[in-house]
């Protein structure tokens, strides 16, 4: 395998209200390609501000990252959010065809992948209906169709299934990891749900409370293809669920005495 991504020392400061915010600081990893990474961490340790900086959405202050492409044709990543990621005035398949037709693939190319794509989630028969007429879940398959379509160099999904129900959440995990059995595309995926990560992970990144550093890498040694199922009930998962429980749990309280101070 090869090294994908490669992070170096990476820091971000916001300045607010005249205040500086220190909201990533030292980060320094390393992604094979072909890996998929859960980001676990309390709530605003800079997860969100991680992934925008690979996204190119944001810069760092200090430090730099580097995404290794293996084709210029190709987008550099993609990014699924938790909600509002689909666009109301186009149909499911214009969604899943977005990222193909901006960058102006052949007809052929866009017309076999978004069908491909659609069929994996599900969602052919719905194919010329609106946002506005398909559940949250069917959002959901929408903007994971039109991520893998896009075909990018690395998937970046910002916590995509938080707001759905568990039935819906624990179908649409499986079609996910059944899609990147597949692709093998490199994803790094922030999450809350220590269930969610051990299910999808090769790799669990621990991070700190502000500033968020990353405490710790967690390998996920559980055979693939998973299912739920088998996850739950193998012991060794419920061992690595108590040792991230405990982490979170000390960083939550950390973060609740700097808060209060
Ligand atoms: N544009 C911004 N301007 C100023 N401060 C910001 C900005 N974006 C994020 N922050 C601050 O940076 C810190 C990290 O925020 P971020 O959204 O990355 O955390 P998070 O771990 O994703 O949080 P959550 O789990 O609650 O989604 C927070 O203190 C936040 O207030």
């Amino acid at each position: 395998m090869s090294e994908k991504i490669k992070v170096d020392q990476l820091t971000k400061v916001f300045f607010k209200h005249k205040e500086q915010v220190m909201a990533l600081k030292d980060i320094n990893f390393s992604i094979e390609d072909g890996e998929f990474i859960c980001i676990l961490g309390p709530s605003g340790c800079g997860k969100t501000t991680l992934l925008r900086i690979l996204a190119g959405l944001e810069t760092p202050s200090s430090g730099h990252y580097d995404i290794q492409a293996k084709g210029q044709e190709r987008p550099l990543q993609s990014m699924v959010f938790q909600e509002q990621g689909v666009i109301p005035w186009m149909t499911v398949e214009e969604n899943v065809s977005l990222g193909l037709r901006m960058r102006h693939a052949p007809r052929k190319i866009i017309k076999e992948r978004t069908s491909m794509y659609l069929k994996k989630v599900g969602l052919t028969p719905y194919k010329d209906l609106f946002p506005k007429e398909l559940s949250g879940g069917m959002k959901q398959r929408v903007s994971i169709a039109r991520a893998f379509a896009n075909d990018p160099e690395i998937l970046l999904m910002d916590e995509p299934f938080a707001a759905l129900d568990e039935q819906n959440k624990f179908i649409l995990q499986e079609e996910l990891l059944s899609i990147w059995e597949e692709t093998k595309k490199t994803v790094i995926f922030i999450t809350h749900s220590i269930d969610e990560a051990i299910l999808l992970s090769d790799r669990i990144f621990l991070m700190t409370s502000q500033p968020g550093t990353i405490k710790e890498e967690v390998k996920i040694d559980l055979p693939r293809p998973r299912q739920m199922k088998k996850v739950r009930s193998d012991p060794k998962s419920a061992d690595v669920f108590l040792k991230i429980w405990n982490h979170l749990q000390t960083e939550v309280q950390e973060s609740r005495i700097k808060h209060e101070r």
